[in-house]
């Protein structure tokens, strides 16, 4: 009886493991009632303090320099780029847990250990990493029953991040939050624990969902690898593209080196695309969308409708495009004087330059220097890549050309001028498929946030508009 009552995210909690110190969770429950105390005193002693003024070309131009939102996970400087919770991704790269303990492997942290960064603000120990994954790997083994039907019977064409979507959003049904809301059996403060039990099955079934969806468009649906409870959350998004040589088809025929090599950018790509404050368009629509209390499956899954626009994370697939054309105009991605003519022609066109420029940085994105520190480790692998060639010269050409055109306040490469090709490059040609692993490793920030909403109270959003009869009266 007691076995049946149990919710099916305890009992596989229970399964995984007895020690309930290494678990999320409980350290959560832990940090929550101060985080209260402090939101409440906060409100009462600081509540009228103005943060800053909103012009008029703010209310017209996108909100910029809007100081708004609340966000603790992750902020960002203009000229110093992403710091989660205060770290840089260098510090995350020396203090969060990797999979091997052997530090020559230069591998990259694991995502894991992000998303407890993430949460809690404290590094997590290699224990609780491995529990972490442990969880999302019993948690994710299987789709929900319906989203996996769901997902089949859309037609192939459909664009992998409208799949993306609709699979997230139909897991809403799993939802024990909007379950336990409708049945009247929780009250504000337990709120943010039927969302945290969402959040972890959410990010948990990625890794199956993304597989899914590129089995469909890369191999008629046929799978091509297999899940593993034991192994990492980015291992088992690598396996299930068919991208490692143990567990999975080996789609591409890689060498054990460069699967290797595969599933440690997948580990670099999806620890620092997790976050970037607030402000972007996938962590602002997942946050609004949630603070009418809809469930995180439907607060994401609008947050990666946002994330699939070409201003924002679909930027990585146009930027491969743009590569892959201009490669075949100039003949060779060393030829200096082609390449700018080629960007000036785009510019005069008045097409923006993808993969360039910047909402609030002010200098290159660090995560694109992340993502060319992975290929400069490896110039075996990449010096005869002429696409992934054109991707360095052109962070050094385009700056030129875009201070020179004079309009963008940002001429730096942003973190989708490398990611896609990099992809591209290991084999994976399906252009729109790329925003997919973006929405993977994207869904860390944002959930987070969604959960300390919740655990904070935070209401409803609802600013104020203006029409053009209140703006010319100012
Ligand atoms: C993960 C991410 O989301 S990173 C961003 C990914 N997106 C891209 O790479 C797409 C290319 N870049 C852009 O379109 C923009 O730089 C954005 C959307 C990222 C930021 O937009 P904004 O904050 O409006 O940029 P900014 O204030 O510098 O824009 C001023 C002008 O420069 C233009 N501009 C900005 N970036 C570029 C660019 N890369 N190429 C050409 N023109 C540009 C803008 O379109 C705008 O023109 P307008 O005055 O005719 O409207
Ligand atoms: O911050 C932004 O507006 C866009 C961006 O780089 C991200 O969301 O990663």
């Amino acid at each position: 009886m007691i076995y049946l009552l149990m919710t099916r995210r305890s009992f596989h909690i229970a399964k995984v493991c007895g020690d309930s110190s290494l678990e999320l969770k409980t350290v959560l429950k832990e940090l929550i009632p101060r985080r209260r105390q402090e939101i409440l005193e906060l409100r009462e002693r600081c509540g009228n303090i103005k943060v800053g003024n909103i012009t008029v070309g703010s209310v017209i131009g996108g909100m910029r320099d809007n100081k708004s939102m609340f966000w603790q996970s992750s902020s960002l400087d203009p000229y110093e780029g992403i710091k989660f919770q205060g770290k840089t991704i260098q510090d995350c790269q020396n203090l969060l847990p990797r999979d091997s303990k052997d530090f020559k492997k230069k591998e990259s942290f694991l995502p894991e250990g992000m998303f407890w960064l993430l949460m809690t603000g404290q590094i997590p120990t290699r224990e609780q990493i491995f529990h972490l994954s442990k969880e999302l790997g019993v948690t994710g083994r299987k789709l929900p029953g319906y989203t996996d039907k769901l997902m089949s019977n859309l037609p192939f064409d459909v664009h992998p991040m409208t799949q993306l979507a609709i699979g997230l959003a139909s897991m809403n049904t799993t939802s024990e939050f909007a379950r336990k809301y409708e049945k009247g059996q929780i009250g504000k403060d337990e709120y943010w624990e039927y969302v945290f039990d969402d959040v972890i099955n959410l990010i948990a079934a990625l890794p199956q969902l993304s597989g899914k969806i590129y089995s469909r468009i890369a191999a008629n649906g046929e799978p091509l690898g297999e899940f593993k409870e034991d192994r990492d959350w980015s291992y088992n998004i690598c396996s299930l593209l068919g991208m490692t040589s143990k567990c999975s088809c080996n789609l591409q025929n890689l060498t054990s080196k460069q699967s290797d090599d595969f599933v440690n950018l997948m580990k670099l790509y999806t620890g620092i695309h997790v976050d970037h404050e607030d402000g972007n368009v996938s962590a602002h629509a997942t946050h609004l969308v949630g603070s009418a209390l809809s469930d995180p499956y439907l607060s994401y899954s609008s947050g990666v409708m946002g994330l699939a626009g070409p201003l924002h994370g679909l930027a990585a697939q146009e930027v491969v495009r743009f590569l892959i054309e201009m490669n075949s105009y100039i003949s060779s991605p060393h030829n200096e004087s082609k390449i700018e003519k080629y960007v000036w022609n785009l510019l005069r066109s008045k097409r923006v330059v993808p993969g360039y420029g910047h909402a609030v940085l002010r200098k290159t994105d660090p995560r694109f220097i992340a993502l060319l520190d992975f290929v400069k480790a490896r110039p075996e692998e990449f010096s005869q890549d002429k696409n992934v060639v054109l991707m360095e010269k052109l962070s050094e050409i385009a700056p030129k050309v875009l201070k020179e055109h004079g309009k963008c306040k940002n001429p730096y490469p942003n973190v989708d001028s490398a990611s896609g090709i990099l992809f591209y490059h290991y084999g994976i040609k399906e252009l729109l498929f790329f925003t997919v692993i973006f929405a993977c490793s994207r869904s860390m920030g944002p959930l987070t946030q969604l959960v300390w909403d919740r655990a904070l109270g935070l209401p409803i959003e609802r600013p104020t508009s203006l029409n053009f009869n209140s703006l010319h009266s100012l």
